[in-house]
């Protein structure tokens, strides 16, 4: 590779053939979509992106990407020292092999029809695909929520491939209340008679995503945001707080499709970095690459306390915990609270 820099964020498909997965299935002909920003010949880092992300964590000029806050030239993680590779996650819907990808035998999108997937299929398939790029050794792999599940599995199934992981906003297992809200949503999802189990005509219309997003969001942020930013503004017809969420929900449905949606919930539900390790204290005490852990006031669904406990677990932990009122959403907004921790970890 020339030392040369990007001027924008290079974006690629990689196929990786056949993948076995983790319930014995084989999902043929697989391939991820990814971006790319920063000096050729720069140490990789790798970012796991969230439920509704995707690939563009950095963007561009038009369409600034979901962390451009936190990663990019002279930002906390800066690109002008590091790659940064982000790939859309298998079963996602932003160009990865996922629910809307077409199925070579049928001809048709997979839609419902698409295999159970686990955490350790999204990351084994992100192994091949770097083992295909050419990408041998990563200087860190990072992410929140489903991100940081990705990254606790990077360290226990690859532990040689990265100096440091970075894990925001999430927990070695998911817990039963987070399974709760994602079984609200799913059943959302499946009661709306436009859905026709997973046949649905057109995503946009589908209110049951909408619902599921507006429980989501419920999630994601806390009660003291939502009580200071809306202060009960609006009338009995429609408050604030309502409307709001009834945005969140459309746009929701424009940008991320309903059977994907379904496939990354269960993948979630599913996260148990201690299943056939012998739970997760023994997974968390065999994890061998520093590990730095970053939880924040108020998630409801990924725990502070269980991120502590699971980072005095693992040999060579790091705890950071950030004082915000957005909940579980901190993760993707008021870097500078926040971001030099990361910075600090990641360079020395
Ligand atoms: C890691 C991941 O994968 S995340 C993936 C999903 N997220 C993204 O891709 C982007 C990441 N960004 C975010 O999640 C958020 O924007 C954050 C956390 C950074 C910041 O959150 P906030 O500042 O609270 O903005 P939030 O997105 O909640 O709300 C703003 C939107 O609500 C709308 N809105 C605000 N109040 C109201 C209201 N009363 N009625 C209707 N709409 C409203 C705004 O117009 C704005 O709409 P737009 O997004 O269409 O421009
Ligand atoms: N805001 C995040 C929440 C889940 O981590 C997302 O939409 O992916």
């Amino acid at each position: 590779m020339t030392n040369s820099q990007r001027t924008v964020p290079t974006i690629g498909n990689i196929s990786i053939g056949p993948l076995l997965l983790t319930s014995g299935e084989l999902l043929e002909e697989v391939s991820l979509r990814y971006e790319i920003s920063g000096p050729e010949g720069a140490p990789f880092i790798l970012v796991c992106h969230a439920l509704t992300g995707n690939q563009h964590t950095i963007g561009n000029d038009k369409n600034s990407g979901w962390w451009s806050g936190l990663i990019g030239e002279n930002r906390y993680v800066d690109t002008d020292a590091y790659q940064v590779l982000t790939f859309n996650v298998l079963g996602g819907c932003h160009g990865s092999t996922g629910p809307t990808t077409i199925h070579n035998k049928t001809n048709e999108p997979y839609r419902s029809h698409f295999p159970d997937i686990t955490v350790r299929d999204m990351v084994h398939a992100q192994h091949k695909a770097l083992t295909i790029m050419g990408i041998h050794h990563l200087a860190a792999v990072m992410g929140g929520s489903l991100g940081g599940m990705q990254v606790m599995e990077w360290g226990l199934l690859y532990p040689d491939r990265m100096d440091k992981l970075i894990v925001l906003a999430s927990t070695p297992v998911f817990t039963d209340y987070g399974i709760a809200y994602n079984h609200i949503a799913e059943t959302s999802i499946k009661q709306d008679p436009a859905w026709k189990n997973g046949q649905y005509e057109t995503n946009h219309s589908l209110k049951g995503l909408e619902i599921a997003r507006m429980i989501g969001m419920v999630t994601y942020r806390s009660a003291t945001l939502f009580n200071l930013r809306f202060d009960r503004k609006g009338t009995q017809l429609k408050y604030d707080v309502s409307s709001y969420l009834d945005h969140q929900g459309k746009k929701l449905t424009e940008r991320f499709d309903a059977n994907s949606y379904l496939t990354l919930l269960r993948a979630m539900n599913n996260h148990d970095i201690g299943k056939d390790r012998g739970g997760w204290e023994v997974a968390a005490r065999s994890m061998k690459p520093p590990l730095l852990a970053i939880s924040y006031d108020r998630d409801l669904i990924f725990e502070p306390s269980l991120m502590k406990q699971f980072v005095s677990e693992v040999a060579n932990g790091s705890y950071f915990h950030v004082d915000t009122e957005f909940g579980h959403d901190g993760f993707l907004t008021e870097f500078n609270k926040w971001g030099h921790v990361v910075e600090h970890f990641l360079n020395n």
